[in-house]
């Protein structure tokens, strides 16, 4: 059977720092990122029905991954293990800016994938196929791998899902904003967030970056503001919507939940409000535990944040 949404890129097994209660106890918790898999669990616990396309390390953490996507009910029938290479690890440090991310991930499994290696047939019966920016900036053969299956997904009605994660630590900004843009005329929804689209753009307000990606081709841009919420946009209609109000713990993989719940709604027919309504409250509550995965929220819980239930 075949996945409904697709997700391409890499899994990193994580190491997330948390506060020292006392001098002798580990300060990292270890958990799940990476931004496609973050993507995957956040729209599986919205009811999507979802897949992954990623190589692996014949390692303990890919090993750890696949088990997280059993019990995650992810699809892993299209992930390979590649014994001559490792899977990648990122670690999570916090300051007064906020998290930063340091990486273990040169010449990981997922870094090594090509254009000839995509599932071909999975990705033509799907209904939407996930990607982002850092899947292109790990090497040069998986930014072609990228380009490959979006011209793969648009040929036959796939729609395509871009995060334009900015990770300047894998590529230079000349590089990022070349192929970011190139990749966003080709897609149907993107989803930039603001303080990256600013760097990316050199444009200030949040209007002018989404006519911006409107007017380079992408059929819907849904711009990610933080703490001022978000916004929706195709060329007919726009929509704002406010963030709820919570105490952030940490943000990692807001932006990856907010697209897993977006694109999940989205694909089930819901009006682009509704799903900027369901992504919103969905990252509210990813932002309120430690590390990608562990606080991802059920459908329920979002639901229940909406004043549905
Ligand atoms: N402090 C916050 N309070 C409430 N919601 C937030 C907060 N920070 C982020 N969010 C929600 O998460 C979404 C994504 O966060 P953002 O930081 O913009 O993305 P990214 O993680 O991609 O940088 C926002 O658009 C908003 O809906
Ligand atoms: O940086 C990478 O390469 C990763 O994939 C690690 C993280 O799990 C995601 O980046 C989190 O993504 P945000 O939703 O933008 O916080």
């Amino acid at each position: 059977m075949f996945s409904e949404i697709l997700s391409f890129g890499e899994p990193m097994y994580e190491f997330s720092q948390i506060k020292q209660s006392k001098a002798m106890e580990p300060d990292f918790l270890s958990g799940f990122g990476g931004d496609v898999s973050n993507f995957a669990i956040a729209a599986a616990r919205q009811g999507a029905n979802v897949g992954m396309i990623t190589h692996l390390g014949d390692d303990e953490f890919g090993e750890q991954f696949r088990a997280l996507w059993k019990r995650e009910s992810v699809a892993s029938d299209l992930v390979v293990s590649n014994a001559s290479a490792h899977t990648g690890v990122y670690f999570i440090t916090h300051n007064e800016e906020g998290h930063h991310f340091s990486f273990l991930r040169k010449g990981s499994a997922a870094s090594l994938i090509s254009k000839q290696q995509l599932p071909v047939e999975a990705i033509a019966n799907a209904k939407l196929l996930h990607t982002t920016a850092i899947t292109q900036a790990i090497s040069d053969t998986s930014c072609d791998a990228v380009f490959a299956a979006i011209e793969l997904a648009r040929k036959t009605d796939t729609l395509v899902s871009y995060d334009t994660n900015l990770r300047l630590k894998l590529w230079s900004l000349n590089r990022a904003k070349a192929i970011i843009n190139e990749t966003i005329s080709q897609v149907d929804i993107c989803f930039p967030s603001i303080d990256e689209a600013q760097l990316l753009t050199g444009l200030t307000h949040a209007d002018e970056i989404i006519d911006h990606y409107l007017q380079l081709g992408a059929k819907i841009v849904v711009l990610k503001q933080g703490s001022e919420g978000a916004t929706v946009a195709n060329q007919h209609e726009r929509f704002s919507i406010k963030p709820h109000k919570v105490s952030a713990v940490d943000a990692t993989a807001a932006g990856d939940s907010f697209a897993g719940s977006f694109c999940t709604h989205y694909v089930r027919g819901a009006e682009l409000q509704e799903c900027l309504k369901y992504a919103n409250a969905t990252a509210s509550i990813t932002i309120t535990g430690y590390g990608a995965v562990a606080p991802l929220p059920t459908l329920a819980q979002v639901e229940q944040r909406i004043g549905l239930s």
